[in-house]
């Protein structure tokens, strides 16, 4: 390898924007710096806009169906584990694509892998919004799923390759934003269509098909990704595409530093499944670590479960007409995807490494005022005042307080309440067919003058913490967590082991994403709420450490050039990050001529 060096545009330090481009010979090119930097052609972001719609399909399809299962639910009269299933099939379906796009990718291409995509989305949108039956229902589930995974995971990686250095964190950034997006659009869309009792649902999931039947009429006009185009043998086709991206024919330099890196990969004469070459080549095998690593803290850090669980925060603080709580929920998504404008307005200026660790801080603070909310909810629950005679002898007529009435599955909290106080308070069984009301007495005939149904949460003043919690949450971990892990996916393989490590590293994401959302009930239940969100907090200061030890800056460095930061042992511990300030100079390219390398000239090598 070369020695690593670097260049800086003096221009772009005001915005900390940074370039380094490298030629073959490792030298820096100032005309390069200068076209690349200052004249972005708008083409790079019609390209990023229609990849992204990848990532909106993704948001708003794993976001549409909580408002959309509320009207599904009682039209077709579906049990919990319908509803389970329905929710939890599109991710799983997503997590074995993702697995298996990273095969499709190298296979097809990037190009190919989004059409197919977007296909797919269209097809599973259609079929979800005529579905005759629960059954055609859980089959359209599937098939959107299988459309997230493989789009979860090209989308990404074909952004970063047509992008240019200085713009690549910021553009790949932007498909979180339009994942976030998704979300908050499907919940616009949930509130709108809430209204519509009969076959809103349909409207709600049918909806998808539009973005989707762009973003494939889009992608029949697009390139494919000149670097997947070169690694294939289609040189001069790689060369084309390469000028239109950038809008101008001297692209040679970039060029060839691809082509090196390809051929240099050929040379070390790697063979066998790709997988097995990416664990058995340290550099490769360590990425792949940080990724998987850095996917599987963002699910631990339960943003799934805090979106999910938004609604029942609400209703904690007190908003208790349906309606109105979907509304809200809305600004809950809202909420993350204003925050994901920072991360794209950071992620150049600040960096990959100082962005994450800052967001799982606060995200970890969060959590634990989030926690201790729940805790001073639970230590000042209303006790339960009137046990009416329970036939069947349930569970319910054993507890004395609404805690643990609500997080027994089994039972609900039916009770009145004035200005300052809660009265004559029950637990009772819920239907089993319905979580909205009781299975007798009360509370299971809801009309304007029965006393109030809660379900899975209790009544309490506390909830203005928990509601605070839960925005500095969002507020800390969209712009972060939210972001960086897609971004970082994106650019620390090589080429070779590009489409696999995505792969993986979004398998991971999904696997974990299901882990999570299906056992937070379960985990609730044992260590009850606060517990669980203690638990979210251990875990995320664990995923601190690792990415305080093993996460390299990899901004302003061009794609061939960040292998070579996991040449040293995975974890440096901080204080080594081979792409920190410190340790590689940038030298003021005004008049683009001069260029330092690193400080001990021993570089990563
Ligand atoms: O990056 C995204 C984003 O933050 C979403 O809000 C979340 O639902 C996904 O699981 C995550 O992968």
């Amino acid at each position: 390898m070369g020695t690593l060096m670097a260049c800086k545009n003096q221009e772009s330090v005001d915005d900390g924007g940074r370039s380094l481009i490298r030629s073959p010979s490792g030298a820096c090119d100032g005309d390069l710096v200068d076209q690349a930097t200052s004249s972005t052609p708008v083409f790079v972001y019609v390209l990023a806009f229609f990849s992204a719609l990848g990532g909106f399909l993704f948001g708003y399809d794993t976001g549409v169906v909580s408002g959309a299962m509320l009207l599904i639910k009682k039209e077709m009269n579906l049990n919990a584990l319908w509803q389970e299933l329905l929710v939890s099939s599109t991710v799983a379906a997503a997590a074995l694509s993702a697995l298996t796009g990273g095969f499709l990718n190298g296979w097809l291409g990037r190009r190919i892998c989004i059409l197919v995509a977007s296909a797919i989305f269209t097809a599973g949108g259609l079929l979800l919004s005529f579905a005759p039956d629960k059954g055609v229902l859980l089959v359209g589930r599937i098939i959107v799923g299988l459309g997230i995974g493989i789009a979860s995971m090209t989308v990404p990686v074909y952004i970063a390759e047509v992008s240019p250095t200085h713009l690549r964190g910021q553009l790949v950034t932007i498909n979180s934003l339009f994942i976030t997006g998704g979300q908050f659009i499907a919940s616009v869309v949930d509130g709108a269509f809430s209204y519509l009792s009969h076959d809103g649902w349909r409207y709600m999931m049918g909806l998808s098909v539009v973005p989707a039947v762009l973003q494939f009429f889009g992608f029949l006009f697009l390139p494919e990704s000149p670097r997947w185009l070169l690694q294939k043998g289609f040189s001069q086709e790689a060369s084309r595409v390469l000028s239109r991206i950038r809008g101008r024919s001297d692209v040679d330099e970039e060029f060839e530093t691809i082509k090196a890196s390809i051929d240099e990969e050929k040379d070390s004469g790697g063979d066998g499944p790709v997988i097995l070459r990416i664990l058995n080549h340290g550099p490769t095998r360590r990425a792949l670590i940080v990724g998987c690593g850095l996917q599987m803290f963002q699910q631990l850090s339960g943003i799934n479960t805090v979106m999910y669980y938004s609604a029942t925060i609400l209703q904690m603080a007190g908003v208790r007409d349906d309606k109105q709580a979907i509304w809200l929920a809305a600004a809950t998504s809202a909420t993350n995807f204003v925050f994901t404008f920072v991360g794209v307005w950071l992620v150049e200026r600040v960096g990959r490494r100082k962005l994450t660790l800052g967001s799982l801080l606060g995200t970890g603070l969060s959590l634990s005022l989030l926690a201790v909310g729940f805790l001073l909810s639970a230590q000042h629950s209303p006790s339960i005042t009137l046990h009416p005679v329970d036939l069947y002898n349930s569970s319910c007529s054993h507890y004395g307080s609404c805690e643990s009435c609500m997080l027994d599955p089994s039972c609900g909290f039916c009770y009145r309440e004035n200005t300052t106080e809660v009265y004559d308070s029950s637990c009772v069984p819920v239907d089993e067919a319905s979580s909205d009301h009781a299975a007798w007495g009360r509370c299971s005939n809801q009309t304007d003058l029965s006393p109030f149904w809660a379900y899975n949460y209790c009544p309490t003043s506390y909830s203005w913490i928990i509601l605070m919690g839960l925005i500095l949450y969002l507020a800390f971990f969209a712009p972060g967590m939210g972001t960086m892990p897609w971004t970082v996916n994106s650019e620390i393989y090589p080429l070779w082991a590009r489409s696999t490590g995505n792969a993986c590293s979004a398998g991971v994401n999904w696997i974990f994403n299901v882990l999570v959302s299906l056992t937070f009930l379960h985990v609730a239940q044992f260590l009850t709420y606060y517990g669980a969100f203690f638990l979210y907090t251990a875990l995320v200061v664990l995923g601190m450490f690792f990415i305080w030890a093993c996460l390299p800056e990899t901004k302003g460095l061009q794609l061939e050039d960040i292998e070579q930061l996991f040449n040293g042992p995975t974890c440096f511990c901080g204080d080594m990050s081979p792409n920190d300030d410190r340790h590689v100079q940038y030298a003021p390219v005004n008049n683009y001529n001069s260029c330092h390398s690193d400080n001990d000239g021993s570089d990563v090598d």
